[in-house]
């Protein structure tokens, strides 16, 4: 259940109708005003609200009096307005507000919805700001708040770095170039040693004349620079237009790195990470095992049922081992096959574990329609620490031997 509300203060009802809509999509609850005297009514009732959408011209507040009453309210507004004059827009922006949109096409309502997500999500991103100016960390901090960010704060460079230290999830930086101690461009580099563009955006800022600083910041590794004083819009547009850039590149290294129908990890991101983590466990003298699982006469379930169903039980094995192995890394290596990597795992431990998985699977069924499917694995494992590639082949032996002696059991090859 959601308990995040919306009010949405607007007199046109088909606007309102498409503003709830949008709404309700990006999880909110929704309360409408269409008066300013029904918005006093609704905020004075105590209801508490996460944001507002405000029309700026209502029937009784001509000139933004309904948003200057929802923002001394201490309601997050975003504006929708029709008219956009010069001095409407200037008007708006002397003001705290999370941003304005023009009514002018259906591309607003669309707008709407992609912001009330991005506000979401920003709840959990980081950002950075480093600059030794007080004033303008609060000026930039206020906007940050505005749209949910969470805020860290530095006076130099030095102090940028040891933040990061304890916030190695950062997802943005926002810094000044000249700094006591350490300034913008030499931090920039010092962040780079450790995290690259795809990792941590770095907007550069200055109020420097010089116009090869922007230069200067993006040669030493910061994906963007603003020249101070700017717009605020402008810095919203920057700031959101970096943070999507990293979301992007995260949505896309999933999709290579992921099975798209189990979201487990796949054979090839499984053969690049795990050999350096076998590597670890050795020169630690700590043991691991490597498994390989395969359904039994799954052709037959595919057959019977449908490819469909076939999905629902490579799914439902997907989410036990899941469940079972929590500290292991699983990959699907294709088909129903599935590969288990399972670090600290003795011979004695793995045995057991992977038995008493054959088994809770062999003792469970899924639901389909009005009847329980049953079905079972078959499962190699090696606990001799070799190559990834060997240990597998190992897996793969005991695997292929345990179908050959009649499936639904575990065979290990040492
Ligand atoms: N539903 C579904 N089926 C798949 C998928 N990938 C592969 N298959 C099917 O999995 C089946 C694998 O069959 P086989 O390799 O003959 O193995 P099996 O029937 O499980 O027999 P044994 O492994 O010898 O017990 C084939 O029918 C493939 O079409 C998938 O993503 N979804």
């Amino acid at each position: 259940m959601t308990n995040k509300r919306l009010l949405a203060v607007e007199d046109s009802r088909p606007v309102l109708k498409l503003i709830k809509h949008v709404a309700k999509r990006a999880g909110y609850e929704v309360d409408v005003a269409e008066t300013l005297a029904q918005t006093k009514a609704l905020i004075s009732s105590g209801q508490q609200y996460e944001i507002a959408t405000v029309d700026y011209a209502l029937p009784d507040a001509p000139a933004g009096e309904a948003l200057t009453f929802t923002l001394e309210s201490g309601i997050p507004s975003i504006v929708m307005t029709g008219s956009m004059s010069d001095e409407v827009r200037d008007k708006l922006l002397s003001q705290p507000i999370v941003d304005y949109i023009p009514k002018e096409t259906t591309q607003a309502l669309n707008y709407l919805g992609k912001l009330l997500v991005r506000l979401q999500r920003n709840k959990s991103i980081k950002v950075l700001l480093v600059d030794d100016s007080k004033s303008v960390r609060t000026y930039l901090s206020s906007l940050l708040a505005r749209h949910n960010f969470i805020i860290l704060e530095a006076e130099n460079g030095v102090e940028g770095l040891s933040v990061l230290e304890q916030h190695s999830d950062v997802k943005l930086i926002i810094s000044d170039h000249q700094m006591p101690h350490m300034g913008g461009i030499r931090f920039t580099a010092e962040v780079r040693r450790k995290f690259s563009k795809d990792e941590i955006a770095i907007i550069g800022l200055s109020g420097s004349d010089a116009g090869s600083l922007s230069a200067r910041f993006i040669k030493n590794g910061a994906n963007d620079f603003l020249k101070k004083p700017f717009c605020h819009e402008e810095f919203y547009c920057r700031v959101i237009q970096n943070i999507e850039h990293l979301e992007y590149v995260e949505d896309i290294q999933r999709a290579a790195n992921t099975d798209y129908l189990t979201g487990l990890f796949n054979r090839r991101y499984f053969f690049a990470k795990i050999p350096a983590y076998i590597k670890k466990l050795e020169t630690t003298a700590h043991p691991c095992s490597v498994a390989m699982l395969d359904i039994d006469h799954f052709k037959r379930i595919n057959d019977g049922y449908g490819h469909d169903v076939g999905d629902k039980v490579i799914l439902d094995l997907a989410d036990k081992l899941k469940a079972h192995f929590n500290d292991c890394v699983i990959a699907r290596f294709g088909g129903e096959e599935f590969c288990v990597f399972m670090p600290d795992f003795d011979y004695q431990h793995a045995a057991n574990e992977l038995d008493a998985f054959r088994i809770e699977i062999s003792e469970s069924s899924i639901q389909h329609e009005d009847h329980d499917i049953d079905y079972t694995v078959s499962i190699g494992f090696v606990s001799t620490i070799d190559h990834l590639a060997a240990m597998v082949s190992r897996a793969d032996e005991g695997l292929y031997q345990a179908k050959e002696q009649g499936r639904n059991r575990l065979i290990s090859i040492e």
